[in-house]
Order: C-alpha cells, then structure tokens, then sequence
C-alpha cells in the first residue's frame, strides 16, 4: 500500500488564493494588511523560516517589515522592538521568531505582544482563550502549525470526529496547543498527548487513528508503530547535512517506511511547515478584517 500524499505545497498554495482575494478586498477599502517579524540572532533555520513568511506575504499582497536584532539583545532591546511594533501602525500583525536566544525569557516576550496584533495566536490571552473554548463571532487567532495540521486534515477529508489522535511531543508551538484544537467542538477527536517520559510510545502511536509526530528526531516512527491505514503527520524537521546544491538537507520524524503501511502521510519538506506559513496569513488578514 502507498499512502496519499498531505501535500503542504498544494494545499498552502490554494489557502493563499484564497488569502489574496480577501486581501484584494480590504486593500479596495483602502486598508493595507501589514505583517511583521522579529529575528533575534541569526539561527540558520530561523532566518529560512522568516524568509519564507515574507515570501509568502508578498505573493498575496500583504506588506512585510522585517525587525531584526543580533543575537546579543539584551531583554530590554526586545522589549523596546515590541513596544514599537505594538504601536505602529502600518503593523496589522506580527509575530517574534522562536526559538530565542539563551538568555531572553520566551513567556516574557509573548505576554507583551499585543494580543491584537498576534499573528503567531501564541499570546497567553489567546492562548487561554483556546483553553477556555471561547467561539465568539470574533474569531481567535489560533497557533500556526496546529491549525495547519487541522487544516491539512480537513482539506483531504482525512476523519477527524470521534477517532483516536496521538500527539508525539508537548512543546508550547506544537503539541500542546495541537492536544486542545483536537478535542474542541465541532472537531471531536479524542487525544492522547505523548511525551520523551511516556513509556511505550510505540505501543501508544499503534493505538491511534492519526499520528502526528513533532519531536525532531529523524526517523523515529518507523512502520511498526504505525497501525495500517492511519494518517500520519510529519511536523518534526531535523537538518540532517546538505544537499549538493549547498541547501540544508532535512529530515522529518517518519521514517520512509511509513509510506507502505499508512493510509496518508504528509512529508517533511513539503508538508505541515508550508501550512504554518499559510494559517500566520490566515491570522493576520483575519486581523486586518477585524481591525477594520
Ligand atoms: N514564532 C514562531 N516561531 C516558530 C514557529 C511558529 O509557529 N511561530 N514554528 C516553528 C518554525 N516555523 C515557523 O516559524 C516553521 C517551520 C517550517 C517552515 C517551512 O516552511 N518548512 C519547509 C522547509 C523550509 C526549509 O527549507 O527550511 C517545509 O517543511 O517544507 C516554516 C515555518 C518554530 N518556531
């Protein structure tokens, strides 16, 4: 059996046909959506990350401002960058590059965003409010890759309600926040959320309907712990060495084997991280569409 292909690049692709068109929209009111970034140090993955956000931004018409600071900012550089982004305003949305520095305290930084402008939905607002299950007419922004991996699901039709969902990993931008979009109503799944401490992962992973592996250890879920049919989600990315062309090569969670035994997988690249890109857009038109 060969799985189907969760194709991030196609999908991604017709998420910002559709951006663009709201875009169009708001900019014939004469609103300008503007999304910004703060980079703070010069980590290789990150700067590919921020360039591929502002790549995105201008194919579907959005303005892009790029804030960078050396990777010996002080606390109080970051501070004085996010208080500027938070009050000017050609800055529908933004989002500060993770992971920081050593050094710099990540929460400190997320609690003073303005939870208006958060295009990442990584604020502790926003982040209670997903907690609290608010689903008022004014739409939360959610965190990037969840939605994303949400919105792959759904847009091949993979079952969501009522099946079993193993989330390998726990971190703030992944897992945790994935474990609560899960089983809110409306989307029904039942989660289990694993961890480096849970004691059979394996035995876990072959339990679930979905798997969605977000650790970045190459390889890790190879085909026996995969039950035949399941889908399986790759949002590990490991840089593994580098191409001939120079290009880091990288590297997801799922071993290839997977591919004979699932019922879909999505690859690493081309997969959950162009997603991530597209739901930040969907935050911030979204956001350009509330504050006007
Ligand atoms: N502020 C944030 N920081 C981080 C987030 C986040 O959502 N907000 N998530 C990750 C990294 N991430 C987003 O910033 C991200 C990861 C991967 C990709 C992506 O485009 N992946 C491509 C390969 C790109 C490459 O060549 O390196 C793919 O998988 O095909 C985009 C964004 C941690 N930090």
């Amino acid at each position: 059996m060969s799985a189907i292909r969760l194709d991030g690049v196609a999908t991604a692709a017709a998420i910002k046909g559709e951006l663009a068109s709201r875009v169009e929209a708001l900019r014939a009111r004469g609103i300008r959506p503007g999304l910004a970034t703060l980079l703070v140090g010069g980590d290789p993955a990150s700067v590919s990350y921020v360039t591929g956000k502002h790549r995105d931004s201008a194919e579907i018409g959005v303005e892009s401002i790029k804030v960078e600071l050396p990777g010996t900012a002080s606390m109080a550089d970051v501070e004085r960058a996010i208080a500027e982004l938070n009050s000017a305003p050609e800055v529908t949305g933004y989002l500060v590059q993770l992971p920081l520095p050593a050094g710099l305290d990540e929460h400190r930084v997320l609690e003073l965003i303005d939870p208006a402008k958060d295009a990442d939905g990584l604020h502790p607002r926003n982040l209670g409010e997903l907690v609290l299950g608010v689903d008022g007419p004014i739409a939360t922004p959610l965190p990037c890759t969840p939605n994303g991996v949400l919105e792959l699901l759904r847009r091949y039709e993979v079952p969501i309600a009522g099946r079993h969902v193993v989330v390998i990993g726990r971190g703030l931008t992944v897992g945790r926040p994935l474990g609560l979009l899960l089983t809110r109503k409306g989307v029904d799944a039942t989660v289990t959320l694993t961890h480096s401490r849970t004691p059979d992962l394996a035995a876990e992973a072959r339990r679930a309907d979905i798997v969605v592996a977000a650790v970045g250890v190459p390889g890790l879920v190879t085909a026996d712990w995969v039950k035949p049919g399941a889908a399986v989600v790759d949002v590990g990315i490991s840089r593994v060495g580098v191409t001939e062309s120079g290009r880091a090569r990288l590297a997801g969670d799922v071993a290839p084997e997977v591919w004979d035994v699932a019922g879909w997988v999505s690859p690493v690249p081309g997969g959950v991280g162009l997603m991530t890109r597209a739901m930040l857009l969907e935050n911030l038109v979204a956001a350009a569409e509330r504050q006007a």
